[in-house]
């Protein structure tokens, strides 16, 4: 239902919506109506000449992203709602990239690859290269990779770069930029991005191709994007290439909120956003709607002590409410039991609902003490961010199957599928057909299309079974036009065999 939005606003909020002649910096405490100002300005945009595919506004999460357009749909229509740019920097610039795949050398099938796959391709390459892999952990080299490219780095920038060297020879790992170097070449003939590729190939398309980089900006007439706190030099950039001549651009985001500095996210963007955007106008959200002033007081009397910031006094106009306690615990078990026990008392004395409570813990294996402790007390719960359905065995392998369907040169998933089910093809071929790819700059699928061209040395066997895997993908690539993705994933799963591997597991042995 439509409702006059302005009036929901406080006077911080509203000065920050309607101001849209330039550059503009929202510093929003926790709780201070952070989303409820973006949504509104993008509301309020539609209502002020905008056509809604001429805003681009970038979240952390989808999940956000869904919420807003949701919330916007309401108030401007569904219709027009739909035709937002928003979502993720990694979901909008994957758009853009298959879109223009081509300026860059890739096709707009490209993979994506997720951390586990990164992961698999440099454990090959660091076993490839002779390399012990117990010094090159694989964690460790994936994170120096990816700290290069979201400071927009290339292997040939990092070969070049003094300092990079001398701190990966101080680390004892002074092999990383020959593994970036393969990495990165490998992820090329695999037609693959991982996910900091899809901020660093967008900004060298726009960097490298200045009449794509002009249609975009003609396109997003306005950016807005959310947690600035949290991005890294590469989607600033990106924002940068984007707003640089127009200076529409509103950030939102809290410095004492930055959470993601460990992953390339910079604090710097946000304190200097001014610097960049000199006739930035800033505004600061202060007031917390979700508190008691006892929680506001805490989490100031915290941040204060900040080296580094950008000063606010968030403040909350709720009641004073009651202490935070805290609890020593002896061990993780004893710990489980307090809280456990904690919410047994206050649904006791207080009425509480069991919806009422929440646990945080900062890593996911430790959910399994508080799980065994709410068990103990039948209290029943919900777990949020666990394993999640894409990241399930059964999943990834239907999965690998897809993606060597629309793009036979996926490294990672010829890998997973090409023995699963189990069709006999054992490590050594694999390894041979990685060997005559890597030798001749190739994907394994075009190895194993003409082993013979590449001189893959196998017996009349193995032969036979490579030849019967590459029938089945063929035959899955020659229907995928006729059919949608569900009767392809069908054909999959019966004719590849993963249905009847799924059931012989779940079966009881007679
Ligand atoms: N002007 C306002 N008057 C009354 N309530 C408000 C106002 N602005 C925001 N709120 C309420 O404050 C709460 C927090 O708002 P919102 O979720 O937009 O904050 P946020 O800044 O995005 O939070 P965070 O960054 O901590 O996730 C919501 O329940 C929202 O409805």
């Amino acid at each position: 239902m439509k409702t006059n939005y302005l009036d929901e606003l406080n006077n911080s909020q509203l000065e920050a919506v309607r101001y849209n002649d330039g550059p503009a910096l929202v510093i929003a405490g926790a709780g201070s109506g952070k989303t409820r100002v973006l949504t509104y300005k993008i509301a309020y945009l539609l209502e002020n000449g905008y056509e809604p595919w001429n805003i681009l506004a970038l979240t952390f999460t989808n999940k956000a992203a869904r919420e807003m357009k949701d919330r916007i749909g309401r108030q401007v229509g569904e219709q027009r709602a739909r035709y937002l740019w928003m979502g993720t920097f990694h979901s909008v610039f994957s758009r853009i990239l298959r879109a223009e795949a081509s300026h860059i050398g890739f096709t707009s099938q490209f993979t994506i690859y997720d951390t586990a796959d990164s992961k698999s391709l440099l454990r090959s390459i660091i076993k490839e290269m002779g390399l012990d892999d117990k010094t090159y952990k694989t964690g460790m080299v994936q994170a120096r990779i990816s700290n290069a490219k979201n400071h927009l780095v290339s292997p040939t920038g990092y070969a070049a770069n003094k300092e990079a060297y001398e701190a990966d020879v101080a680390a004892r790992v002074p092999a990383v930029r020959d593994i970036y170097r393969r990495y990165w070449d490998r992820c090329r003939q695999a037609g693959a991005m991982d996910f900091d590729d899809l901020l660093m190939n967008t900004y060298l398309l726009f960097n490298d191709h200045p009449d794509v980089l002009a249609r975009y900006r003609n396109q997003f007439r306005y950016v807005l994007v959310d947690e600035y706190q949290d991005t890294n030099i590469a989607q600033h950039s990106i924002v940068l290439q984007l707003t640089k001549e127009n200076q529409r651009v509103c950030v939102v985001g809290d410095d004492a909120q930055s959470i993601y500095s460990f992953r390339g996210a910079d604090i710097e963007n946000i304190l200097y956003f001014t610097k960049i955007y000199p006739n930035t106008r800033v505004f600061k959200l202060e007031q917390n709607y979700r508190s008691t002033q006892t929680i506001v007081c805490a989490a100031n009397s915290l941040i204060e002590k900040n080296e580094r910031q950008i000063q606010k006094e968030v403040f909350s106009e709720k009641e004073q409410g009651e202490p935070i306690g805290v609890f020593q615990a002896y061990s993780d078990m004893e710990e489980g039991e307090i809280v456990v026990n904690k919410i047994a008392e206050l649904r006791r004395e207080k009425d509480y609902g069991y919806a009422d409570f929440a646990i945080l813990y900062r890593t996911n294996a430790q959910s399994r003490i508080f799980e065994e402790a709410l068990r103990k007390r039948t209290i029943p719960y919900k777990i949020y961010g666990g394993l999640s359905f894409y990241q399930r065995k059964e999943i990834k392998d239907v999965i690998a199957y897809f993606r060597l369907v629309v793009n036979p040169s996926d490294e990672e998933a010829f890998k997973r599928i090409i023995n699963y089910p189990a069709r006999g093809i054992g490590e050594t071929t694999v390894g041979k057909i990685i060997a005559a790819a890597t030798e001749n700059e190739t994907s394994l699928w075009t190895v194993i299309c003409e082993p013979l061209t590449y001189g893959l040395v196998i017996n009349k066997g193995t032969h036979n079974k490579l030849q019967g895997f590459r029938e089945l993908i063929e035959l899955f690539i020659g229907t995928q036009g006729d059919k949608n993705a569900y009767e392809l994933g069908t054909d999959i799963i019966r004719q590849s065999g993963i249905i009847n591997d799924v059931c012989r597991i779940l079966l009881p042995r007679i």
